[in-house]
């Protein structure tokens, strides 16, 4: 990790268990719309495409669900309203940081590394959660799911990240947890580490081609 001069971090999965906290809102929705429970294990399984997809996906109990046509709009906004309705409330309660993130969230500050977060949840649920988890002060930058007109797997929010920053590609590096941090950061050139941890869809994370794949942070460090 010579001559490093940014490292861009997903957020849930790679950063912070942060399914607990999903699954309670989204149970919580489906509650409220007299519809049956998720549970953790599907929310696990839904999670990475942002939260209009991990609400299409619950409403039709299908990872497919957020195809267009799949639910109908009305629906949707309603569902939508309920879930950031409770996630405001369940936001760090269940959520927690994975080992060896602070110890090496710390020792690339101290290296005077630049330090991102990119990730597909909306912004103000992202900037609150790094809050509650107190590692909002490492980062130089952080983009959500809509901060943008794209998203993961698009490598619009890595660019932008990179050009705000100043950090050239050959001296980036991404580390993420599921398929959609391997695809934007390989558009946007730039070396990616994937942790087998995280949230997949229920694949194993080397399907997706990382560079390295590493158990954990502190492996890496
Ligand atoms: O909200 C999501 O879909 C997941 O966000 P992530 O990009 O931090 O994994
Ligand atoms: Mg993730």
């Amino acid at each position: 990790m010579n001559n490093l001069s940014l490292v861009m971090y997903d957020l849930d999965g790679t950063l912070v268990e942060s399914v607990p906290d999903l699954a309670a809102a989204l149970d919580k929705m489906l509650t409220d719309l007299d519809m049956p429970v998720a549970g953790e294990s599907k929310t696990r399984l839904w999670v990475g495409n942002g939260i209009p997809a991990l609400v299409k996906r619950a409403l039709t109990d299908d990872i497919s669900g957020d195809q267009p046509g799949k639910v109908d709009q009305p629906l949707f906004t309603e569902a939508y309203e309920r879930f950031c309705f409770h996630y405001d409330k369940e936001l760090g309660l269940h959520s927690y940081l994975y080992p060896g993130v602070v110890k090496f969230l710390q020792a690339m500050k101290k290296r005077g590394i630049k330090q991102a977060v990119i990730t597909n949840k909306s912004e103000q649920f992202t900037h609150h959660l790094l809050k509650l988890m107190d590692i909002d002060h490492y980062f130089d930058w952080v983009s959500g799911g809509d901060s943008l007109s794209e998203m993961k797997p698009h490598p619009m929010p890595l660019l932008h990240a990179m050009k705000s920053l100043g950090a050239p590609t050959h001296h980036t590096l991404m580390i993420g947890d599921s398929i959609n941090d391997i695809r934007a950061a390989k558009a946007a050139g730039v070396k990616v580490i994937g942790l087998p941890y995280g949230y997949n869809h229920g694949l194993p994370i080397e399907e997706a081609n990382p560079d390295l794949v590493v158990s954990s942070l502190t492996e890496l460090l």
